[in-house]
């Protein structure tokens, strides 16, 4: 009996011994974390001055952020979900760029109506996922008051869900007006079955001077032909969403967009917004013009 207590003590000592160290290591980890984060701000303190943005909202290089993203990806492993380090980089990114210059979002939360409650808690929850907690978040009624809202107030920053209801019509022909909003990234930029804030959703901004060249351009065009969604196939486009005749097109950024329209019969032809192609991991079903595949871990 005696032996048996001493035999329990003495391995809850080990154990308690051994958390102890677990902890510790956890602590310095936490603390190098912390220090890293402040030796960032700093960095970034250094890059305004540098970089000497003045716009509201115009520090955003979204192509620069696919690339930490690719990386992000390319070197993650261990059993932390690839999501937590995505929302991590997510927030510690829209923090960095608010430091630089100010901006809230705009989500779409779909217009009154049967589903209109999960539509706008799934953008809310894109919108979140995306930028954080240190953004203030606008509710807008669908896609063209989302628009709206960024044209008006010339800083923020919106998410439009993709799928939208009839109604909502050709809502892209809202974009890409001379210095106007337009479309700059695709969420979520990793697929991998299971994540949280899963609802397709394209970023949508103000006008911003980034000089990374995008993969893929995006226009509005009027199909006149009804070939035309064979042709853009063939030209390794994608259709993203259509209204009547009305189309939202990707195309591989270097296409020839007068040959192609020639081609596949296009009428008022307007480049809407440029898209760093996302990251599918594994067997999940997507766009593969939209999203590269690598395989899954
Ligand atoms: O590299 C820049 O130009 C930055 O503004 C820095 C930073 C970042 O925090 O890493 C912030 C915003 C940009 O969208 C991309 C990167």
């Amino acid at each position: 009996m005696m032996a048996a207590t001493e035999t329990t003590n003495s391995v809850s000592e080990k154990d308690a011994a051994q958390l102890a160290a677990i902890r510790a290591t956890i602590d310095r980890l936490d603390a190098e974390m912390h220090e890293r984060l402040i030796e960032r701000g700093a960095a970034i303190g250094t890059l305004i001055r540098v970089k000497g943005t003045s716009r509201p909202g115009a520090a955003f290089r979204p192509g620069r952020e696919a690339d930490m993203m690719r990386r992000l990806v390319a070197r993650h492993e261990g059993a932390l979900p690839l999501w937590t380090v995505e929302h991590i980089w997510r927030e510690i990114i829209t923090t960095f760029t608010r430091m630089q210059a100010p901006f809230d979002v705009a989500y779409d939360a779909g217009t009154p109506g049967p589903g209109s409650t999960a539509h706008g808690d799934a953008m809310r929850d894109v919108a979140r996922f995306l930028f954080g907690f240190t953004v203030a978040l606008h509710r807008q009624q669908g896609a063209l008051d989302t628009i709206n809202h960024i044209r008006e107030s010339g800083t923020d920053l919106g998410v439009v869900a993709l799928a939208q209801p009839a109604a909502a019509g050709a809502w892209w022909r809202a974009l890409g007006r001379p210095a106007g909003p337009r479309i700059i990234a695709l969420a979520p930029f990793i697929a991998v079955a299971g994540r949280p804030a899963e609802m397709p959703a394209l970023v949508i901004a103000p006008e911003l001077a980034d000089p990374t060249p995008p993969d893929l351009a995006l226009f509005a065009v009027t199909a006149l032909a009804p070939e035309a969604s064979r042709a853009i196939r063939a030209a390794s486009g994608t259709v993203m969403a259509e209204a009547g005749r009305e189309l939202l097109v990707a195309l591989p950024a270097a296409t020839s967009v007068a040959n192609l329209s020639a081609r596949a019969g296009f009428d008022d032809v307007a480049q809407i917004g440029a898209l760093s192609r996302g990251i599918a991991i594994g067997d999940i079903a997507v766009d593969h013009v939209l999203y590269q595949s690598v395989a899954g871990a």
